[in-house]
Formats: structure tokens, C-alpha cells, sequence
């Protein structure tokens, strides 16, 4: 059966929304979730990556990292995917108890329920390309892969 998830408080799913209190150390920095990493990465090497960074909140780093005044990395569009998939594979590798429960969905899809993003999510449609249930379906792969090997090493 599909898993829908939306939002952060979402039991027991909603920790595979980005907004999830789950921090993660990457590039040098710790970062509170991994809505402020992704967010950041638009703007990289600026002031602006900083305060996001330091955002309060994973929607105040969303609001920052949504201002239509401040450019983005003109890479942006090619690297955002990689940037997507960064964030949630570490994310999953930090905290056990979250990986565990996206390994106990299996090989069920996963979909971000969204009306309004058609690419993240599932959009209004429901036909969006829900590249982050995409990228948490490959994360879940990846990890199950790397979950045998250990199991495999020490027995
Ligand atoms: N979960 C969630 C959102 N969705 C998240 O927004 C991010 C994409 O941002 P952008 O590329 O800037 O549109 C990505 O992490 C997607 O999952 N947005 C929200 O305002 N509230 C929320 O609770």
C-alpha cells in the first residue's frame, strides 16, 4: 500500500518529511534538519546560506530559502536532486531509529502528499514527480544494501 506523509508530527511517517527535528553534520556544519541544508545549498558561500543555517525553524529556513530577492546559485537547477539526496541519505544514516522505520516500509512506494508542489511531491494533480518519495524509496535501498553488509561483517 502507498505511504502518504506531509507532515513533521505525522506518526510514525512524519519523519520523512524534510521539517523533521532530525539534525545532520554535513559540509563541516551542523545543520537542525535537513530543510536547512537543502535550503542553503541554493545560496551557498553567501551570508544568506549562513542565516539560513541559523534559522530558527525548518519553515523560517524554507521562507528564507524561498525570497525571491535573493539569487539563486545559477547551478541550481541541475544540482538540486544531488543537493535533495545529500541531505536525506545522511539524515537516514544519522538516526537509527528513523532509519529503521523507513526500512520497515519495504518495497512500498512513498509519496509526498502535497497539492502544491508538483515536483517534490505529488502536486495538485497527483501526477507531480514526487522526487522526494523518490529519492527516500532510493535511500531506503541504499541503506537496506549497507544495513546487510554490517550484518554480514560481524556474523
Ligand atoms: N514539507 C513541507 C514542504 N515541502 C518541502 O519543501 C522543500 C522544497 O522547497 P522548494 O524547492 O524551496 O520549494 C522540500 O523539502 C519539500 O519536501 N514545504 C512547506 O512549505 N512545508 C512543509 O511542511
Amino acid at each position: 500500500m502507498t505511504i502518504y506523509f506531509y507532515g513533521a508530527d505525522e506518526v510514525p511517517y512524519g519523519c520523512f518529511s524534510n521539517f523533521s527535528a532530525h539534525s545532520l553534520e554535513l559540509d563541516g556544519h551542523l545543520w537542525p534538519t535537513s530543510e536547512h541544508y537543502f535550503q542553503a545549498q541554493k545560496f551557498i558561500g553567501t551570508r544568506h546560506a549562513d542565516l539560513i543555517r541559523r534559522a530558527r525553524t525548518p519553515l523560517r529556513a524554507a521562507e528564507l530559502g524561498r525570497d525571491p530577492s535573493k539569487p539563486l546559485r545559477r547551478d541550481w537547477d541541475r544540482v538540486k536532486d544531488d543537493v535533495m539526496r545529500r541531505a536525506v541519505t545522511t539524515k537516514f544514516r544519522t538516526h537509527a531509529d528513523i532509519r529503521d522505520i523507513l526500512l520497515s516500509t519495504a518495497d512500498e512506494e512513498i509519496v509526498e502528499d502535497t497539492t502544491t508542489d508538483h515536483y517534490w511531491g505529488r502536486g495538485r494533480t497527483g501526477t507531480g514527480k514526487n522526487m522526494l518519495g523518490r529519492i527516500l524509496m532510493r535511500t531506503r535501498s541504499q541503506l537496506r544494501t549497507e544495513v546487510q553488509g554490517s550484518c554480514g561483517r560481524s556474523g
